[in-house]
């Protein structure tokens, strides 16, 4: 049946603020929470405010088939995306997942996070975020390398080191980014390092880039605790991911003197009230996969985590850790998100009343993408800088957008979550604003 055609008066169109049908779904999920986040900082937007509906919609959603030749001779299809979700700022630029639970909402909020963090450093980015839903750790060296190549091919269409430029994420690493410049590169008939950060540094990678991420929660968080008089060096702290940012967090937290005490990954949970021989871990971590089976520590019960008595909380593994369920028995007295999007906004609510500093993850995460930002402009000028000049700039920069914010949050007495979100949203609506809508 045809609809009616609309009455005289009336819009043609949704009116303006209803999302897009493809955007309605998942209200509990990721980008459901970003949206609550953007909706909190509306108010604080003046004119800008009349822009904001742009925050809520993804600029372009890119959903691809990858079917490769698996090594038993069938063939498997794996679901991909690539959502650019804003781009007034610069090319878009964020990381690429690998994960069984990718799903579109995800990899949106994931994108839109991106946005937020790119914009909140004041780097010369929109945001972006890719994915395959796929276990790594189920495929073969060569099955990954042809998903990830295949993959590359159908991205191929909207990255480009002027466009969208990928960077690892979880299960994403140096390997899998010289596998996507490669393919780029041949699919488009030279050599383009800048289409992607995080590569080896054998290939135009950035000294520094692999522990940057980590590098800046320790930044932040130290410049955070500063403010909160608690000190680190005596800090008791509890990580959970020990990868790549969890792992060179709590690297970086262990050498001043902290004691990291408890670990959770995927395959367990670990405690050690004296402290865990860090070092130790990340080889154990390297040579078995998992925190779990390491010796001298007592073994905790996953949901245990949340009731570890510590001074600093690191969420460094996926979304959605931190919910209305657990975040009232947490006992830290700040909690630094390495992690995007870990802690849920009721849950925020509740440590806000709490009295719990959350140092949010597009802030205290954000060291990853400002050395890939280093990495994107060394390849274009072709010098290579040393890595105490790199890790020198990204302490700076850290520290200057973390007392902005921190100022922000004073004056208009309002979370570090939403004075981050109050900061970038200016700067992203603001370029908005200037470009305006034609053609
Ligand atoms: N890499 C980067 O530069 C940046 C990453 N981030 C964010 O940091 C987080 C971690 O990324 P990254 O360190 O790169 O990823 P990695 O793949 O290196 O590490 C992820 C870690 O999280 C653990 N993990 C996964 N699922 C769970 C779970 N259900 N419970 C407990 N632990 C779990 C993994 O354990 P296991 O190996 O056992 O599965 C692993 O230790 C993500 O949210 C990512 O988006 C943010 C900014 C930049
Ligand atoms: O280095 C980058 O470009 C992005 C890293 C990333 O995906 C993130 O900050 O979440």
């Amino acid at each position: 049946m045809s609809q009616a055609p609309a009455a005289l008066g009336e819009s043609p169109i949704a009116p303006a603020s209803s999302l897009p049908s493809y955007l309605q779904a998942d209200k509990l999920g990721p980008w459901g929470n970003y949206l609550q986040q953007v909706d909190r900082v509306i108010p604080h937007l003046g004119n800008l405010a009349r822009w904001a509906e742009t925050l809520k919609r993804p600029k372009r959603i890119l959903i691809v088939d990858i079917p490769i030749h698996m090594d038993d001779g069938t063939v498997a299809h794996f679901e991909g995306y690539r959502v650019q979700h804003n781009v007034s700022r610069g090319p878009g630029k964020g990381g690429v997942r690998f994960h069984q639970d990718v799903t579109l909402s995800e990899v949106m909020a994931l994108s839109a996070w991106m946005s937020v963090k790119n914009a909140a450093v004041n780097v010369p980015y929109g945001g972006a975020k890719g994915g395959i839903r796929v276990d790594p750790k189920k495929l073969s060296r060569g099955e990954l390398e042809r998903m990830t190549r295949r993959y590359t091919s159908e991205i191929g269409i909207i990255i480009g080191p002027n466009k969208d430029i990928p960077a690892p994420d979880v299960n994403t690493n140096e390997q899998i980014m010289a596998w996507m410049m490669d393919t780029y590169s041949m699919n488009t008939g030279s050599t383009s390092t800048g289409v992607v950060t995080g590569k080896p540094v054998d290939l135009g990678g950035s000294l520094g880039r692999r522990e940057a991420t980590g590098r800046g929660v320790f930044t932040v968080g130290t410049e955070a605790a500063r403010h909160i008089g608690l000190d680190i060096a005596t800090a008791r702290v509890a990580v959970q991911g020990f990868g790549n940012v969890g792992g060179v967090a709590g690297k970086l937290f262990s050498e001043t003197g902290a004691r990291i005490i408890a670990v959770q990954d995927h395959g367990g949970t670990i405690f050690r009230e004296a402290g865990l021989d860090v070092p130790a871990l990340l080889q154990h971590v390297t040579d078995t996969g998992s925190v779990a089976g390491f010796a001298d520590a007592e073994v905790l019960a996953d949901e245990k985590f949340w009731d570890v008595d510590c001074d600093i909380l690191i969420p460094a593994a996926l979304e959605q850790q931190i919910t209305a369920e657990n975040a009232g028995r947490i006992k830290a007295r700040m909690i630094i998100e390495g992690a995007n999007g870990p802690t849920t906004p009721a849950a925020d609510d509740i440590l806000q009343e709490r009295n719990v500093l959350v140092v949010p993850d597009v802030i205290a995460n954000a060291g990853g993408v400002t050395v890939s930002y280093f990495e994107w402009v060394q390849d274009f000028s072709s010098f290579f800088w040393d890595e105490e000049e790199i890790n020198a700039r990204l302490v700076k920069i850290m520290k200057t957008a973390f007392a902005g914010v921190w100022q922000v949050a004073q004056e208009k007495k309002v979370s570090l979550r939403t004075a981050t979100f109050i900061v970038a949203c200016q700067r992203i609506l603001h370029t908005r604003e200037l470009r305006g809508l034609y053609p």
